[in-house]
Formats: C-alpha cells, sequence, structure tokens
C-alpha cells in the first residue's frame, strides 16, 4: 500500500471517529424513529431521542436517552423528524431551539400528490430559521431492525443547503445506505412520491403489449372472420378461441423482443452521433432503457402462452380425431349390419 493511500485510509479512520461522538437527535419514538435512532447508535452514533412521554418509551438500548422534545433539540444540531406531516404542528414552539437547525424529514404520505406542497418544504414553511433536507424515506422501518437493506440501499437525499446534505448523506453511508443526491429540496415531491409508485417500471410495458395485443386481435379478427364472412358467408368464428390467439403470441412474443433490443441501438448511434457517451439520453430513451427488463418479460410470457396453446392445438385435433374415428366406425359397422341383414334375407328367399 502507497504512502498516500495509508494517509487516505487514517483520514478516512478520523473522519468516521468524529462521525462515531457526533450526536444526533430523533424526534418520535415510532417505529421508524427507533428503527433509525438504533441502527445509527449500533454505527457509532450518539442518539438522543426527543418524546412526547420521555418516561413511557422503554426498550432502548443502554445509552441512548429519551428526553422531552424541547430538551431533546438542545443536544445536537441534527433533527430527524420521525413524525407524521400531520403532528408537525408542534414544531412551531419549538421555533426557538430549532433556529438554524438540520431537520431532516424523512416522511411519506398516503396518497401520491396527497398535499399541494411536500411534506419537506411544508416543515420548511413551519420552521423557517431551519435548514430542512429529506431523506430516508424509501428506507422501510423494517428493513433497518433486520438489516436486509441490499434491496433498499438507495436513500433519495434532497436540500438546499448543500453542508447540511452532506451531513446527512455522511450518516447515511455510515448506516450502510446509498446516498442518492436529488437536488434541491424542490425534489422533495418527486422523492416522496417513490414508496407510493407500484411497479414504476412496469406500467410502460403493460401498457405497450396490452395496446399491441389489441392491434393485432382487431387485425386478425378481420381478416380471418369477418372478412370470409361477407365474401363467402362462411362461420369462422372458432378461430378466436385457439388460432387467432396463437398467431398473436409469437408475433407479439418477437416485437416486444425487438423493442428490448433497439433502444440500446438506437443510444449507441445516438453516442456515436453526439462523439461521447457521458452525455444524458433524452428523457424517453432513459425510460424505454430502463424498461427493458420488463419488456422481456412480458415477451416471455407471450412466448410461454404460444408453447401452451401450440400443445392445445394437437388434443384438439386428436379430439376430432376421435370423434370422427368413432361416426366413421359406427356408420361401416352400420353398414356391414345391413349388408349382412340383406344377405341373410336373400339366402331365406
Ligand atoms: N414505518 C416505516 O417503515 C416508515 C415510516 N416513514 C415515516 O416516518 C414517520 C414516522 O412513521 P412511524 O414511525 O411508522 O409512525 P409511528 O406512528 O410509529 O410513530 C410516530 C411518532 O410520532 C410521534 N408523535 C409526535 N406527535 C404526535 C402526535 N400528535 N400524535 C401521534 N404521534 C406523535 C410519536 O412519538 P412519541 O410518542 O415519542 O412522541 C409517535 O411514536 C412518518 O412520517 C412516516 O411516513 C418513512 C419511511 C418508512
Ligand atoms: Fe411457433
Amino acid at each position: 500500500m502507497g504512502k498516500s493511500s495509508l494517509k487516505e485510509t487514517s483520514f478516512a479512520m478520523n473522519m468516521n471517529s468524529v462521525h462515531s461522538r457526533e450526536t444526533v437527535c430523533v424526534f418520535g419514538t415510532g417505529d421508524f424513529g427507533r428503527s433509525l435512532g438504533n441502527k445509527m447508535f449500533q454505527c457509532g452514533y450518539s442518539v438522543v431521542f426527543g418524546s412526547r412521554n420521555p418516561e413511557l418509551s422503554g426498550l432502548h438500548p443502554k445509552g441512548i436517552e429519551v428526553l422531552s422534545y424541547k430538551e431533546a433539540a438542545q443536544r445536537s444540531d441534527l433533527i430527524i423528524i420521525a413524525i407524521h406531516r400531520e403532528h408537525y404542528n408542534f414544531l412551531i414552539e419549538l421555533a426557538e431551539e430549532l433556529q438554524g437547525k438540520i431537520l431532516v424529514d424523512i416522511s411519506n404520505n398516503l396518497k401520491i400528490n396527497q398535499y399541494p406542497e411536500s411534506n419537506a418544504e411544508y416543515l420548511a414553511e413551519l420552521v423557517p430559521g431551519a435548514k430542512i433536507v429529506k431523506a430516508f424515506n424509501t428506507i422501510s422501518a423494517w428493513a433497518l431492525q433486520s438489516g436486509t437493506l441490499d434491496a433498499s440501499r438507495q436513500a433519495f437525499v434532497c436540500g438546499d443547503d448543500k453542508e447540511s446534505k452532506q451531513r446527512v448523506m455522511d450518516i447515511g453511508r455510515t448506516i450502510g445506505l446509498t446516498p442518492m443526491d436529488q437536488g434541491s429540496l424542490k425534489a422533495a415531491k418527486e422523492i416522496e412520491n417513490y414508496p407510493l409508485q407500484l411497479f414504476p417500471m412496469w406500467k410502460f410495458p403493460l401498457y405497450l403489449s396490452a395496446a399491441l395485443c389489441v392491434f393485432y386481435f382487431v387485425y386478425c379478427l378481420l381478416r380471418e372472420v369477418i372478412y370470409p364472412y361477407i365474401q363467402e358467408e362462411k362461420d369462422n368464428t372458432f378461430f378466436l378461441a385457439i388460432s387467432i390467439p396463437n398467431r398473436i403470441f409469437p408475433g407479439l412474443a418477437l416485437n416486444l423482443l425487438a423493442l428490448v433490443y433497439l433502444p440500446g441501438i438506437i443510444a449507441a448511434i445516438l453516442q456515436l452521433y453526439r462523439g461521447t457517451k457521458y452525455s444524458r439520453f433524452p428523457n424517453w430513451l432513459d425510460h424505454w432503457m430502463l424498461c427493458r427488463k420488463q419488456l422481456g418479460l412480458v415477451a416471455l410470457a407471450f412466448a410461454f402462452l404460444h408453447v401452451m396453446y401450440t400443445l392445445v392445438i394437437p388434443i384438439r385435433h386428436y379430439v376430432r380425431w376421435k370423434w370422427s374415428s368413432r361416426i366413421i366406425n359406427q356408420v361401416t359397422a352400420e353398414r356391414q349390419s345391413r349388408v349382412s341383414e340383406c344377405l341373410m334375407l336373400g339366402s331365406l328367399k
């Protein structure tokens, strides 16, 4: 190891020990406040909780203090507000204690765009003298408690004061998260909507495949059912159940597969055209690239359906063959019995 890297390591360790002595205050001893506070305590921070009933909130590891909100606020210049937005009002009374402090808003809402302004901006309005940072709202209390942060390490952070944001991001890194700077406090609304968006990357692939499915179905319906009926009065409606879907599915699977590869090619052409691979793609291409896995999975689902339908078709043919051979057998048996009857009658005469 070189001298410079040794220096860097010892610098990092010094920084760590600085963080480990830092006192962080957490307002609210609910699920999230408790989980985050305990996690920070495990990672070496000194943690003080603010609570309405400090004497009632037990079950904290030794070394963690639970005080009234006012007392706790005086113990640290960084306060994590682990309280629902609806109960923020009492913070107005603490404006003096919170003056110039970093307030970390971690709250979520129950609905997308539930309020006109984000919770973080609302907090900034209530406590104008504080520096507000939005962070950690996409991390669940359960993940913090159980340590299963693998799937959700990303912690989106935003705020107007760079230094405050940096301190919050340092805390995130120390407790094992991957902080992602999302810019100013204006980004808070978007960050607050993240946990409420169900399968955001699935919307486009599902809508697209539904639209393609309807398009192909109408096309096959016109070509194979309606047109023969008008021209020759042929009734092909039985195609609707198996034949037409089985023609649509492989086509759809191939089209979707093409859509998985196409954005990569467009992106490569764009990079060649721009002469650099370090500029941002247009939003539509970015979104399309991010949906490739989902598009591929939908394509796979259609290919699977095609396999299932293809397996069903021989069974259908077999049933038809079995019925017709039974009828033929019956007819020949009947004819033979008639012939033998006639022969009998002839011999009697
Ligand atoms: N639970 C989770 O997984 C996540 C939660 N969040 C956010 O964290 C915040 C807290 O959530 P969570 O810990 O689950 O909620 P809880 O209901 O478990 O805790 C909320 C805490 O707020 C405090 N509080 C202060 N004033 C009031 C009041 N007037 N009425 C009721 N409680 C009050 C209470 O602490 P005390 O009794 O000590 O005063 C209470 O324990 C919310 O904004 C939520 O959106 C964000 C990400 C994940
Ligand atoms: Fe096929």
